[in-house]
């Protein structure tokens, strides 16, 4: 059995219409460390459901007049991660096997002693857990491993002090920083530094999603709530219960969906999109961008109320120029995990490639040094990289000028004058749409672009 003192946020719904069991089953589970509600009727099982995330449910086969088996169908269709134990008297252990083709997941014959009934949660606690579990792998599939965040830099160790102490807490942390300067990383070190470690860390993009659909992946939808919502459908909040929820580029949330997610930061409580019910969330939220959301707020594009809310503990990472010791050790780090990625050769820098990395400004930051090593270490066919083998030199340019912005008709590539171009238009449009459509592509193509290039 499963230590489940150690794990206090599981939640469990009694539903029995006799009071002794109800309290009985209750004592024990909070004394292993549950989270424990418990329901005496359909109805009030229905809305705590509705109210609330539960990982595991006792339904008794009957409830005073009503059936367990009748209500099992609808809290299924309610909260379907929900783990349901089928409770019976002995004389009705075969329907309670047959319950579990309905979508039970276990059944426990009553009465029961104190450790069955420990026993029988923990299972399911368990699978909960595994399931959580593979919920976060899938959503970390196309992400790189964990990244050391240690620096060298006196800026930089003092930030990360000050993030590993605020881990500790619930308390909102913003982090601000330019484009590609390592947010993402950041926020997944400090939800691994935090008691939360053991349950999800859930992402949501906020510019790559319309103001409805954004709505929706945050907070979940029920089926038929709009065309295309064919299913119930989990949002990330949800996915992230017990655990963080990160918000990137939170600069770019829909003003229309701000009022909506300033109740969630206050209070902790949302609707699902078509579902008027209100459910309560446990997540510890991080948001990140690379803009001024004070000027933001000034320009009436993100809501001063909000930024307050979420300005409690605001971190900054500083850019890759400004911690140039940075810049060895990243790229060594780096380097381990991108030969062994690409099974390749390359081993060390050389003295000109160390040279040219130091020398130069990373206007993209750590995300331009990882593709500058990337490529590298796709192309060196030796042990040791050397300067001909860093993007500098296939764009015929010594580092020194590697910063400067391309023209047309210099010697770069198609790829640094696109960089160049969507840069000046980033800086001379207000919003990513205009930019878009003066660019003549759409805002999720351009969203993508400014990613690759570290456009902040
Ligand atoms: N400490 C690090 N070690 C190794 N790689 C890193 C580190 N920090 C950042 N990176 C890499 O740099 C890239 C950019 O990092 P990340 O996405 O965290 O930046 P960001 O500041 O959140 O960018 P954006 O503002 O564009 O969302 C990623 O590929 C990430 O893996």
């Amino acid at each position: 059995m499963s230590d489940v003192s150690s794990v206090p946020r599981e939640r469990v719904l009694l539903i029995d219409d006799d009071s002794t069991v109800l309290r009985n089953f209750r004592l024990c589970l909070e004394d292993a460390g549950y989270q424990v509600n418990t329901a005496h009727n359909a109805s009030s099982a229905l809305s705590a459901v509705a109210r609330s995330v539960f990982d595991v449910c006792v339904l008794d086969l009957h409830i005073g007049d009503e059936s367990g088996l009748d209500l099992l169908p609808q809290l299924r269709a309610a909260a379907p991660w929900m783990r349901v134990v089928m409770a019976t008297a002995e004389s009705d252990a075969s329907i309670a096997v047959a319950t579990m083709r309905s979508g039970a997941a276990d059944y426990l014959i009553k009465p029961c002693s104190p450790e069955q009934l420990l026993h029988a949660i923990a299972r399911q606690i368990d699978a909960r857990r595994m399931e959580r579990r593979i919920e976060e792998l899938e959503d970390r599939r196309n992400e790189p491993a964990l990244e050391s965040v240690e620096s060298a830099n006196p800026l930089m160790a003092r930030m990360l002090e000050i993030a590993r102490q605020a881990a500790e807490s619930d308390a909102t942390i913003l982090i601000l920083g330019e484009s590609g300067t390592g947010k993402n990383v950041l926020a997944r070190a400090i939800h691994n530094w935090s008691n939360r470690r053991k349950a999800a860390f859930a992402t949501v993009n906020c510019p790559s999603l319309s103001a409805e659909l954004l709505e929706s992946e945050l907070f979940g939808h029920v089926k038929g709530a709009f065309t295309g919502a064919h299913d119930h459908r989990q949002g990330r909040v949800q996915v992230a219960e017990g655990g963080t929820l990160f918000l990137d580029e939170i600069g770019e949330f829909p003003l229309s969906l701000q009022p909506k997610f300033l109740r969630f930061l206050q209070d902790r409580e949302y609707e699902r999109v078509g579902d008027p019910r209100t459910r309560k969330a446990d997540v510890r939220l991080i948001a990140a961008t690379n803009r001024d959301l004070a000027a933001s707020v000034a320009e009436g594009t993100f809501r001063g109320d909000l930024y307050y809310r979420l300005n409690v503990i605001s971190l900054t990472v500083p850019a890759l120029r400004e911690r140039p010791e940075d810049v060895m050790p990243l790229a060594r780090n780096l380097l381990t995990s991108l030969v062994a990625r690409y099974r390749r050769p390359a081993r060390r820098f050389s003295d000109s490639a160390t040279n040219a990395m130091m020398t130069y400004s990373w206007p993209g930051n750590v995300r331009e040094l990882a593709n500058a090593i990337e490529r590298a270490v796709i192309l060196c066919a030796g042990e040791e990289i050397s300067y001909e083998h860093l993007p500098f030199a296939a764009a015929g340019m010594t580092a020194s000028i590697a910063s400067a912005t391309p023209r047309a008709g210099d010697p770069v590539t198609i790829e640094q004058l696109e960089r160049a171009h969507i840069e000046a238009i980033l800086g001379a449009t207000p919003t990513l749409d205009i930019a878009a459509k003066t660019l003549g592509i759409d805002a999720s193509t351009l969203y993508r672009k400014r990613k690759a290039y570290g456009l902040g």
